[in-house]
């Protein structure tokens, strides 16, 4: 059987100072095609050009990616604000209802940092756009200015795992150390998600949708950044692969 389609979020950038693109970044694709088998193909967040519905029609799984701009917080009831600048409205109004419309199918998601964000707010939950202003939060953002891409993905933080959760019973322990590149965070889950990891100081880490037909996860950290090499984003990004080639195999017969 051929390899399953897997949308991959692409988001908006401006290359040059001028040139508008859609892109996502080649770890996120390599995830994809590596360590959960897929066959990467990215989503523009171009409404004008694209629809949630056609998408859906054309993938076998979602893989969310991170992304600098944060998810515009009107899309969960609160007030915009410019110091939480930048937003991608357009790859907001892509991948929310693309979101809904695959965990009502039961497609399999995979979200990772801003992912994770997007299926919360998807799904009912709110974020807050600054957690480390909030008491007791850490600061989760990478150090400023940092170019060397292993200390910007070095592991920061412990997540605690639900015990006999999925991800807990997936990945064999009930702690796991994680990189950490954010600014916004899950506050409320809403009702929705099971929170199934959170971290030292309290920020919701990993969720599942429980009441999706198929596999529908988000973790806070970056997944991707060692895909293969590290045996908990292997893991995860195997099960959503084999997940994503059975409703591949589910669609075809
Ligand atoms: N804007 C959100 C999400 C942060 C995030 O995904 N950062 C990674 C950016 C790297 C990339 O472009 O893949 C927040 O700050 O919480």
């Amino acid at each position: 059987m051929t390899r399953p389609i897997i949308g991959v979020s692409g988001g908006y950038h401006l290359i040059n100072d001028a040139y508008r693109v859609q892109a996502t970044g080649e770890r996120n694709l390599s995830a994809v095609a590596h360590a959960a088998g897929g066959l990467p193909l990215i989503i523009p967040g171009m409404p004008d050009s694209v629809s949630p519905a056609e998408i859906l029609d054309s993938i076998d799984g979602l893989f969310l990616t991170g992304g600098r701009p944060n998810v515009h917080p009107s899309r969960y009831g609160h007030e915009p604000s410019a110091a939480h600048e930048p937003y991608d409205e357009g790859r907001d109004d892509i991948v929310l209802p693309l979101i809904r419309g695959a965990v009502e199918i039961g497609m399999p998601v995979f979200g990772v940092c801003r992912g994770i964000q997007e299926i919360a707010v998807a799904l009912g939950g709110t974020l807050h756009p600054e957690v480390r202003d909030l008491p007791g939060k850490m600061n989760h953002r990478m150090p400023p200015g940092e170019k060397d891409m292993a200390v910007i993905f070095r592991k920061r933080h412990k997540v605690r795992l639900t015990p006999g959760g999925w991800f807990a019973r997936t990945l064999g322990t009930e702690e796991i150390v994680t990189n950490s590149l954010h600014g916004q965070a899950v506050v409320d889950p809403g009702p929705n998600l099971e929170v199934e990891g959170v971290s030292e100081d309290g920020v919701i880490e990993a969720i599942r949708v429980p009441g999706a037909r198929g596999l529908a996860i988000g973790v806070q950290w970056h997944a991707e950044y060692e895909a293969e090499a590290d045996p908990v984003s292997a893991m995860l990004f195997s099960k959503f692969g084999e997940a994503a080639k059975t409703w591949r195999h589910s669609r075809a017969a």
